[in-house]
């Protein structure tokens, strides 16, 4: 999210996360004010790619963020050494995922991250609006909840009905927390479709219950 009143019109629909991007690179960087009045259940995320614990922890201060993603290369000792730091703030590192994925990369984080996120991998650390195989995920073998993310547009809203609902993912979808969507409900970077949105979550909630 980028914009103060695009960020209160996709807050009208209460998703569980708003993320607000702080890498300098992308289009997306937010250097804003987060509106004060905003439904408080929603985590303000903040997406960093190798910031430093200094970094994150005075934009955590400043936008009273909720949950911090790891975009980057961190380490599993970052994450303990941010999780000393922050005790409060929910950690979620990412992994990019293309052809193929070593699930082993997991292991390290298994203590130190509270939710991984499965992105896709391309040429920028993310927002790169593609999605990858989820049938990769099948072989996902921990047991902690994960976000879906990775170029997921109102295109693919079958694809994830699916993806939660068939007999086929069972066992992995079971641990889906949340999805990730970016890019592809974007009228221009930062700004996002708040009538596509809303589309997108009636139809996935309607399946979910
Ligand atoms: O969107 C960006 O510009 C970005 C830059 C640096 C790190 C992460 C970024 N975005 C995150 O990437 C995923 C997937 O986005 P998309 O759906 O493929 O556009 C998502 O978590 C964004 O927050």
């Amino acid at each position: 999210m980028k914009y103060p009143e695009n960020i209160r019109a996709v807050a009208s629909l209460h998703p569980d996360y708003m993320g607000f991007i702080f890498h300098g690179k992308s289009p997306r960087y937010f250097k804003g004010e987060i509106p004060d009045d905003l439904p408080v259940a929603i985590r303000k995320t903040g997406v960093f790619v190798n910031s430093s614990i200094v970094e994150i922890i005075e934009k955590v201060t400043r936008y009273h963020l909720h949950a911090v993603q790891l975009h980057g290369g961190e380490t599993a000792e970052f994450c303990r050494e941010l999780r000393d730091a922050l005790p409060r703030i929910e950690i979620i590192k990412v992994f990019s995922v293309k052809d193929e994925f070593d699930f082993a990369q997991l292991l390290p984080f298994e203590n130190t991250a509270d939710y991984f996120l499965f992105d896709t991998k391309g040429k920028q650390p993310g927002g790169n609006g593609y999605t990858f195989d989820w049938k990769l995920l099948k072989n996902y073998p921990s047991g902690k909840p994960y976000f879906l993310s990775g170029g997921i547009g109102p295109k693919e809203t079958e694809k994830v009905q699916d993806f939660l609902h068939n007999q086929e993912y069972r066992n992995v979808s079971a641990l889906c927390y949340a999805i990730d969507v970016n890019s592809r409900f974007e009228t221009e970077p930062g700004s996002k479709n708040t009538e596509k949105l809303k589309e997108f979550k009636s139809k996935i909630l309607c399946q979910h219950q």
